[in-house]
C-alpha cells in the first residue's frame, strides 16, 4: 500500500489531536510516510506540534513528523492536504455570533449573518491555500473541513472549476447517523443512508439497514417519544444538547424526513434568536471549554512526556471521517460518505451549479454521487433560497459588491427584512475591515 505524505492546514486547531489520533488508528488502511502540521499562528502550532511529536513517537515512530509555519515545507511533495483553518480565530467567531444577536437575528458560526461574515473571511485564505498547494503539489487531494463549508465549496468551485481534487466535507451527517444508531441501539456502520441538501441544510430521506428495511420511521417515532441526543451526549456542552433536542420539534412539524440539526436556525429563526444569549455565545463556551482544555492538556502531555491515557486524543466522527475519506480515495475502496459535490443533475430539479451534499461512493477518481432525482416543493424552495444567498455571498466577495452582500443577507431566512440586513451588514463590515475586501 502507498505510504502517504500529508499536511494538516490549521495544525493548531482544537480538532488536530483528534485527527492525529485517527491517523494513528487507520495506519493499516492509510499508511503514512510524512505528516506535517502547518499553521499561521506559531504559538498555537508549537503547543499542538510538541504534543504530536510525543503522540507519533509512542504510536507510530516510523512516521516522519514535523510542524511548521513555512508554506514551502508544508505544501511540497504532498499526497493529501487536510484543511481546517479558522481565519480570525475564535475572537472573530464571537463577533459573528454577537453582532447579529445585537440586532435580534440569529448569530451562529455557519448560519445566517454570522456564517456570511465567516464565509467572507474564509474565502480569501482558502483561495490562497489552493493556489499555494497547487504550486508545490499539483496532484495532491485537498480535503476541506473549513467552514462555512457550503460557501467555501461554492467559492472554490467558482475560482477553480477545473480542479477535480478538492473535496469539501462535513462531519454532521455522520454524527447524526451515529446518534440514530445510539437511539435505536443499532450499529451505525451498517446504515445505508440517502440524504440531500446543502451543507448544514439537508435531510435524510431513508436510513436502510443491511436487509433493505428503512429504519427512518422507527427513528422518527423514537425521537417523538423520547427526544434526541447526540451520540457523545456525555461530552457535549449544554448548547449542543439544546440544539439536538430541537430536532424533535422539526420532526413533529415536518415529519417526512429527518432534518440536519442546523435547519432549526432557518425554520425557527425568531424562536432560536430569542433563546440565544447575546452576551455569552457558543464561541465563549468553546474558548472556556474545548480550546482551554485542548491546549492545557497538550502542554501537560509535553511536561509528562507521554500521551497515553490522555483525554485530548479522544477520537470521534470528525477525525475518523477525514482519514477514512482519504483511505477510500487512495485505495479506491468506493465506500459511501455524505460529501459536498457540484449538483450536475444529481437532484434533477435543482440547477447544476448548486454545491449539494449527498451520499457518494469515493474512489481513486473522487466522488461518484448517487442520483437523488426530483425533490418536492418545500425542500426545493428552501434550498433554492439558501443557494441564492450562498451564491450572492460568493459574488459579493469576488466582485466587492455591497449590493450583492445586502441581497444575500436579505434572502437569508434568518434575517428577511432588508432594513435589518443593512444594519447587520454595516456592523459586520466595520468588524471585518481587516479581512474582507472593500464592498462598494
Ligand atoms: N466541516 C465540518 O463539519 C467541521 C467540523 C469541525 C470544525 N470545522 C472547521 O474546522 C476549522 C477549525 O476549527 P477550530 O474550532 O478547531 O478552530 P481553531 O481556531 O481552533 O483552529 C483553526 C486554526 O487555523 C489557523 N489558521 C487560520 N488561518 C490560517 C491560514 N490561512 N492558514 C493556516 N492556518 C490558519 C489558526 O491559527 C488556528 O490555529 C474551522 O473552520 C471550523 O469551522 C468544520
Ligand atoms: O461549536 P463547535 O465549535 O463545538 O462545533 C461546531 C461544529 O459543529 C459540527 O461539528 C461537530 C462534529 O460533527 C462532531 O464530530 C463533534 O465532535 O462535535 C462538533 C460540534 O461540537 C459541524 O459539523 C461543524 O461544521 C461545526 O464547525
Ligand atoms: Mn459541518
Amino acid at each position: 500500500m502507498k505510504q502517504h505524505n500529508i499536511v494538516l492546514v490549521g495544525g493548531g486547531s482544537t480538532w488536530t489531536p483528534g485527527i492525529l489520533k485517527a491517523l494513528t488508528k487507520h495506519l493499516h488502511e492509510f499508511p503514512l510516510k510524512r505528516v506535517v502540521l502547518y499553521d499561521v499562528d506559531e504559538e498555537r502550532q508549537e503547543v499542538i506540534g510538541e504534543f504530536a511529536k510525543i503522540l507519533f513517537a509512542e504510536e507510530a515512530p516510523e512516521v516522519e513528523f514535523t510542524y511548521t509555519t513555512n508554506k514551502i515545507e508544508a505544501y511540497s511533495d504532498m499526497d493529501f492536504v487536510f484543511c481546517q483553518m479558522r481565519t480570525g480565530g475564535y475572537p472573530m467567531r464571537e463577533k459573528d455570533e454577537k453582532i447579529p444577536l445585537g440586532f435580534g437575528v440569529i448569530g451562529q458560526e455557519t448560519c445566517g449573518a454570522g456564517g456570511f461574515a465567516y464565509g467572507m473571511r474564509s474565502i480569501r485564505d482558502m483561495i490562497e491555500m489552493v493556489n499555494d498547494v497547487r504550486h508545490y503539489s499539483a496532484d495532491a487531494w485537498i480535503l476541506n473541513y473549513t467552514n462555512p463549508a457550503a460557501i467555501v465549496a461554492l467559492a472554490l468551485d467558482r475560482v477553480f472549476p477545473d480542479d477535480k481534487k478538492i473535496l469539501n466535507i462535513c462531519d454532521q451527517p455522520v454524527n447524526l447517523l451515529r446518534s440514530y444508531g445510539r437511539l435505536i441501539n443499532y450499529d451505525y456502520n451498517k446504515f445505508e443512508p440517502t440524504y440531500f441538501g446543502l451543507n448544514h441544510f439537508g435531510w435524510f430521506t431513508h436510513i436502510f439497514d443491511e436487509n433493505g428495511n428503512d429504519l427512518a420511521p422507527k427513528i422518527k417515532e423514537m425521537i417523538l417519544q423520547g427526544g434526541f441526543r447526540p451520540v457523545d451526549a456525555e461530552q457535549r456542552d449544554q448548547s449542543w444538547l439544546d440544539t439536538y433536542a430541537l430536532v424533535e420539534d422539526m420532526v413533529r412539524d415536518f415529519p417526512e424526513y429527518l432534518p440536519n440539526t442546523y435547519l432549526q436556525y432557518y425554520l425557527y429563526p425568531q424562536y432560536k434568536a430569542a433563546k440565544l444569549d447575546s452576551h455569552h455565545t457558543r464561541a465563549n463556551e468553546v474558548m472556556e471549554g474545548r480550546e482551554k482544555k485542548v491546549f492545557e492538556e497538550c502542554r501537560d502531555i509535553v511536561l509528562k512526556g507521554t500521551a497515553k491515557k490522555s483525554q485530548v486524543v479522544h477520537n470521534d466522527a470528525h477525525g475518523d471521517m477525514i482519514v477514512e475519506v482519504a483511505a477510500s480515495i487512495s485505495n479506491n475502496l468506493r465506500r459511501t460518505y455524505i460529501v459536498i459535490v457540484p449538483n450536475n443533475g444529481i437532484v434533477s430539479n435543482l440547477s447544476n451549479d448548486v454545491m449539494i451534499e449527498v451520499a457518494a461512493s469515493l474512489g481513486i477518481n473522487g466522488p461518484a454521487p448517487y442520483a437523488v432525482g426530483e425533490i418536492e416543493s418545500f425542500y426545493k424552495g428552501l434550498i433554492e433560497g439558501q443557494h441564492a444567498y450562498e451564491k450572492l455571498t460568493v459574488e459579493a466577495y469576488l466582485e466587492g459588491s455591497y449590493t450583492k452582500a445586502l441581497q444575500a443577507l436579505t434572502l437569508n431566512r434568518t434575517i428577511v427584512d432588508a432594513k435589518k440586513a443593512r444594519l447587520v451588514l454595516d456592523a459586520l463590515i466595520e468588524a471585518n475591515k481587516e479581512y474582507w475586501p472593500e464592498l462598494k
